[in-house]
C-alpha cells in the first residue's frame, strides 16, 4: 500500500518505520507548509498535524476522495461536519483519539466501570492525564474520549479542564512532564477505599501500530468510521 504522511513529526517518523516493517511504501511526507500536491499518489493518507490544522487537511483529502486517516486531537467540535462531507464526497475516513488497542479496550473498561458505579453515591469520580510538555492540547483526546464514556453511563452531562468535579459536569486535570508519552487515570474514590484504572502507554508504537492497521482495514471501505469499528469493539 503506498501511504502519505501527512505531519511527519513525532508521531509521522514512528508511522514510517511501522508502515516500512508491514510492508508499505510511503510516498509523501508533508509537513506544515510543504505542497499537497505528492499526497495524490497515495492509496491512503496518514494525518497527525496540529488542532488548528487537522480540519483543512481533512476536507483536503476528502474533497480528493483519498482515503484519510486522522489522529490529531482538538477538532471534535467539528465532527458531524466532516461526516457530511465525507458522506456527500462518498470518501473513507477512520478518526480516533486514540489509536491503541490498549487505550481502545481501556475505553471499553472505562464505561462498564461508569455503569456499574453510577448507583452508589459513596464514591467521587477523578479523571487525570499526564503528557509530554510539546503537547499543544488539553486536555487530552483519549480524556476527552474517557469522559464521554462515563457521561453515557452516568449522570454527568459534560467536561471541563480543572481537578475538581463541578456538579454535572467532570473534572479532567491534565498535567504535563517531560517524555511522557500518554498516561490516563480513571479513579473512583470513597472514604474507605478507592477503585482505579490506569493506562499508560510506554512508547508512540501504540498508537502508530494502530492507525497503519486502520489504513490496511479502510483500503476497500467508504464512509466515516472510528477504532472501535476497525478492532471490532
Ligand atoms: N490518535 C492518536 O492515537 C494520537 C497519538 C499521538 C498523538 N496524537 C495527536 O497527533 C497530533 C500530532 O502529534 P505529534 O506528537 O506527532 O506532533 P508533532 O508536533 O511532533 O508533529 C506534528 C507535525 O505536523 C506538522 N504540521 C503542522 N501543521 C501542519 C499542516 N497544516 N500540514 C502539514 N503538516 C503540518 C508539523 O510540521 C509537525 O512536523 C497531535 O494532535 C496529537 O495529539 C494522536
Ligand atoms: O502525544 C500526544 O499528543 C497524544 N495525543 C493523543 C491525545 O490527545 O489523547 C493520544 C495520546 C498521545
Amino acid at each position: 500500500m503506498k501511504i502519505g504522511l501527512l505531519g511527519y513529526g513525532k508521531m509521522g517518523k514512528v508511522i514510517e518505520r511501522i508502515a516500512q516493517e508491514r510492508g508499505h511504501e510511503i510516498v509523501a511526507r508533508i509537513n506544515k507548509d510543504d505542497s499537497k500536491n505528492d499526497l495524490e499518489k497515495s492509496d491512503v493518507v496518514i494525518e497527525f498535524t496540529a488542532p488548528e490544522s487537522a480540519l483543512e487537511n481533512l476536507k483536503y483529502c476528502i474533497n480528493k476522495q483519498i482515503p484519510i486517516i486522522c489522529g490529531t486531537t482538538g477538532w471534535n467540535s467539528s465532527i458531524e461536519e466532516i461526516y457530511k462531507l465525507v458522506s456527500d464526497q462518498n470518501a473513507a475516513l477512520v478518526h480516533a483519539s486514540n489509536f491503541s488497542l490498549g487505550v481502545n479496550l481501556f475505553f471499553e473498561l472505562n464505561k462498564r466501570l461508569a455503569a456499574l458505579m453510577e448507583p452508589f453515591e459513596d464514591y467521587q469520580l477523578a479523571v487525570q492525564e499526564i503528557h509530554h510538555t510539546e503537547k499543544a492540547d488539553a486536555p487530552s483526546g483519549t480524556a476527552i474520549t474517557l469522559a464521554e464514556g462515563i457521561m453515557e453511563n452516568t449522570h454527568f452531562k459534560g467536561w471541563h479542564l480543572g481537578k475538581e468535579n463541578e456538579k454535572d459536569s467532570i473534572g479532567i486535570e491534565a498535567l504535563r512532564e517531560h517524555d511522557v508519552k500518554g498516561t490516563h487515570l480513571v479513579s473512583w474514590n470513597s472514604d474507605v477505599d478507592q477503585i482505579e484504572i490506569k493506562h499508560t502507554a510506554h512508547s508512540r508504537d501504540g498508537f502508530a501500530l494502530g492507525a497503519v492497521i486502520a489504513a490496511e482495514w479502510l483500503l476497500d471501505k467508504k464512509g466515516s468510521f472510528t477504532m472501535k469499528d476497525v478492532l471490532g469493539l
